[in-house]
């Protein structure tokens, strides 16, 4: 039997397809397979398509938490001197009914039945800025209403635009300049709400602070702001809901001591205290801390929540029990939670002693057995020593004859923190090492590495040119003497013996130079010149900022931000 040839390949089918194909001539096989036969399902499809976008964009938020939610961040930002402190002293009293001497750190409140709020005041340096752009819900951003725009708030801006954009309010601060002058100040309110939604949203709400009596804003408008910011709805941010991370509240240096008289840069043991938001965190997971680097964890721990929200929410209000504070760098209460205690902090000034006149061994002998307790503590009065020293002086004899044995036990490590004055002097001592290292603070940690400064505090004349450098060291130059970025222009003008970096909304230098009150030639040719060449501040702000996020968001998967200040 024959074998029955094979069929061609491609059959009568294949064979009109692309006879069909071919009719086309667009090099397509079959471009009508992909159009809409009639416009009618054309629209229908586009309806579904754009209603599924809608739907994606609209989704149910997944409330991940299985406890209380923990505090959101309210991030005040702005310019030095433009009352942010102030600020959170104001709202701080008015949530809490109490008033933080010092802003050191974050203050957490119990603002609502519902809701509890973490204060943190932005520093003014770049690396302070990233770091506080990463956690913040809601960004406060102050402005001085008398001085106009400047650029620390647009450089905030940009950084939050990297960082993923959370609500932003604006705050018109010094407004009783224009007292006197109502007109004036309806002019710069109306001019200045129009340029701060022209720049974060049509429509951004902006609060007016108009007055301030004796060092504290108007009770009704911190009321009225105080009542906004705890009803505000503030959308999490996709990435923070699915990653852990920790804002620190707290945090102690518990290196042995007799490690950090050894060698002062040796690696440290640190502990830190915070809030756990976004996801659950894993023991054996690694952190990072912004701008310092990744870390492996030796202990995590649930500790209680040191400022709940109230138990009963049938209640309208808060009773004044149940309006929390916890601030614990902030010297407020003098409380300190640890791990297991809490330490109370009795300044020397407060203690009253009630020793009486009469001596202690009189007294014993007298009295009897009935008050030892009192007595021991009559006694203890008269202490001139702390255990520790008492420990290091004492002496054990262990045979007859022999030598004593000295009592130097390694206890100076752990207790110095116990003591609040200690704990601060420990505290100057680290940022004094992390200085010598490459500057203070945070700031020697958001930097060191992460965008290439090496540890050091990128300075203005680090983004303005030489020429411009220079002119910044003249005083005499300083004035008016206008700066073109990457989209806004500034002047430096001296303004009570500080050197304020003013936005200049305007598109050609003569603009500029008019809105920052200059009219000489000389400064008009050199102002121009620099604007036609295009100092890039902004643009080369935000490379660094895309650098530092590019190379660093890949390492996120948890973070721990500290609170820079
Ligand atoms: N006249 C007037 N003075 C204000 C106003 N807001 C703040 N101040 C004063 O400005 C000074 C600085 O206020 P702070 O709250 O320390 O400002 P800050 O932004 O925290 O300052 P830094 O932390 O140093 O950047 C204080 O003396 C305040 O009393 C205001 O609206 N009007």
């Amino acid at each position: 039997m024959a074998a029955k040839p094979h069929r061609k390949k491609g059959g009568k089918k294949g064979g009109k397809k692309s006879a069909k194909g071919g009719k086309g001539g667009d090099g397509r096989r079959n471009p009508k397979a992909f159009i809409h036969q009639s416009s009618r399902k054309a629209r229908i499809q586009q309806s579904r398509s754009s209603e599924k976008e809608q739907r994606k964009l609209h989704a149910p938020l997944l409330d991940r938490s299985t406890d209380e939610p923990p505090p959101q961040v309210v991030l005040v930002q702005g310019p030095p001197k433009v009352g942010k402190s102030t600020l959170i002293k104001c709202l701080v009293r008015h949530y809490a009914r109490q008033t933080p001497p010092v802003v050191g750190g974050p203050i957490t409140v119990v603002a609502s039945k519902k809701r509890r709020i973490t204060f943190v005041e932005c520093p003014h340096d770049l690396n302070g800025m990233i770091d506080a752009a990463k956690f913040a819900d809601l960004v406060l951003l102050l402005i001085d209403g008398n001085f106009g725009f400047e650029m620390e708030t647009f450089e905030f801006l940009n950084i939050l635009q990297v960082h993923g954009f959370p609500k932003v309010m604006g705050v018109l601060t010094h407004l009783d300049a224009f007292q006197n002058d109502a007109k004036k100040l309806r002019k710069t309110k109306k001019q200045l709400k129009s340029r701060f939604s022209a720049e974060i949203y049509e429509g951004a709400k902006l609060f007016y602070l108009n007055g301030i009596r004796y060092g504290k804003y108007l009770h009704h408008e911190i009321r009225n702001l105080a009542r906004f910011i705890s009803v505000m709805k503030l959308r999490p941010l996709s990435w923070r809901t699915t990653h852990p991370y920790v804002v620190v509240d707290r945090f102690e240096d518990v290196t042995p001591q007799e490690n950090v008289n050894e060698d002062a840069k040796c690696g440290r043991d640190v502990l830190l205290y915070g809030f756990l938001r976004g996801y659950n965190l894993r023991r054996e997971a690694r952190v990072h801390v912004a701008g310092v680097g990744d870390f492996s964890m030796e202990e995590l721990d649930g500790l209680i929540d040191p400022c709940p929200l109230p138990d009963t929410i049938k209640k309208r209000g808060l009773n004044e029990k149940e309006r929390i504070i916890y601030a614990p760098m902030n010297d407020i209460g003098g409380f300190m939670y640890d791990k297991d205690a809490v330490y109370v902090d009795i300044p020397d000034w407060k203690v009253q002693y009630s020793k009486s006149n009469r001596s202690i061994a009189g007294e014993v002998g007298s009295q009897g057995q009935d008050r030892v307790g009192e007595d021991m503590v009559r006694v203890l009065q008269g202490t001139q020593k702390t255990v520790d020293e008492k420990l290091n002086e004492s002496r054990v004899q262990v045979f007859k004859g022999g030598s004593g044995l000295s009592g130097e036990i390694e206890t100076s490590g752990k207790l110095h923190f116990v003591n609040g004055d200690n704990r601060n002097i420990e505290q100057g001592k680290d940022e004094s090492d992390l200085s010598e290292e490459g500057g203070e603070g945070s700031e020697v940690s958001s930097s060191s590495g992460d965008d290439g400064t090496d540890g050091k505090q990128p300075s203005d004349k680090e983004f303005l040119s030489d020429d411009e450098a220079d002119s910044s060291d003249d005083d005499s130059g300083l004035d008016g003497a206008a700066e073109a970025s990457g989209s806004q222009q500034f002047c430096l003008v001296k303004d009570s013996g500080r050197v304020r970096r003013k936005v200049v909304f305007a598109n050609n230098g003569r603009d500029a130079e008019q809105d920052c009150g200059t009219q000489s030639n000389e400064d008009d040719e050199t102002s121009s010149s620099d604007a036609s060449e295009g100092v890039p501040f902004c643009l080369m702000l935000v490379s660094r900022i895309l650098s530092f996020s590019s190379s660093h968001k890949m390492a996120l998967n948890s973070i721990v931000c500290f609170e820079a200040g």
